[in-house]
């Protein structure tokens, strides 16, 4: 199946993609191997902004299993993302790359603040701009991040790099017969209950009509491959045809 190619995109990057094959952390050539691809990306014409996930350095609700209050585990979760977003920004400026990182919880000297209105100019004059500490709110993830941010930028789409190749009909890490959708509608991710998102990521592009393309960025050179409508993904939108 051919998908429809975008020009703006959001770049939801997965915390735990960076931790390479270690369990926790950061790897510095996961790092630069996924730095050097949104550099390409940036190269061939694409208007790019990131939001990095913190999976591989801390979740809020496994912090509240252990014991932590639920608000202060998400905000440790909102500032494990502000690393990320420094490991990337430190990536993609070695190779030249123009970008600028916004916290959504301000801290003045470490990055910029996030201001929608400035973040448009960055990317107008062709930063990249990474959004970090998530929305600043707890019981919130990155994936809603993305999503409001994709909104609040005028992004064509959302594009979630993780460590799936698509949306399957159950989580294929623990079914091991779950078969993936190539197309899916928001809907149906929602009445299905499916996981790969948080629903209320799903809803908040639904309403918006910003498609969602789930797929691998664990496989090297995968970035370029769907952004140019190919490969193995699935797309998640308002119609299926
Ligand atoms: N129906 C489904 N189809 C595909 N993946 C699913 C499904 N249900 C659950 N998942 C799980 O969703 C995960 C991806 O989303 P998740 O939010 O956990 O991570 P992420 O956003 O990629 O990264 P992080 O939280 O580390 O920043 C996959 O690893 C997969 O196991
Ligand atoms: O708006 C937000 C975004 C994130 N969090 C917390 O951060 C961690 C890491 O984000 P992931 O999306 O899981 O990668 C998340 O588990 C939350 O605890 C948040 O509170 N608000």
């Amino acid at each position: 199946m051919t998908r429809p190619s975008f020009k703006r995109i959001l770049l939801k990057l997965s915390g735990e993609v960076l931790m390479g094959s270690g369990q926790f952390g950061i790897d510095p050539e996961t790092v630069d191997r996924v730095a050097g691809e949104i550099a390409a990306a940036k190269e061939a014409g694409f208007e790019l902004c990131v939001v990095v996930g913190g999976g591989n350095i801390f979740r809020g609700l496994a912090g509240a299993a252990k014991g932590f209050d639920r608000t202060s585990a998400d905000y440790m979760g909102m500032l494990a993302t502000v690393m990320n977003a420094l490991a990337v920004q430190n990536a993609l400026e070695k190779m030249g790359c123009d970008t600028r990182v916004q916290s959504a919880i301000p801290m003045a000297s470490v990055c910029e603040p996030y201001i929608r209105r400035k973040a448009v100019r960055h990317m107008e004059k062709g930063r990249i701009v990474i959004f970090a500490a998530g929305t600043g709110n707890p019981f919130f993830t990155t994936d809603t991040t993305a999503a409001l941010r994709a909104a609040e930028m005028n992004c064509d789409a959302i594009f979630k790099g993780t460590s799936v190749d698509g949306v399957y009909n159950a989580d294929p890490k623990k079914v091991p017969g779950a078969t993936r959708y190539d197309e899916i509608s928001f809907d149906r991710v929602l009445n299905d209950n499916l996981k790969v998102m948080d629903a209320s990521a799903i809803a908040l592009c639904r309403d918006n009509h910003i498609p969602i393309v789930v797929f691998n960025i664990r496989e090297t050179g995968n970035l370029a491959t769907v952004l140019a409508g190919q490969g193995v993904a699935t797309i998640v939108q308002n119609q299926e045809s």
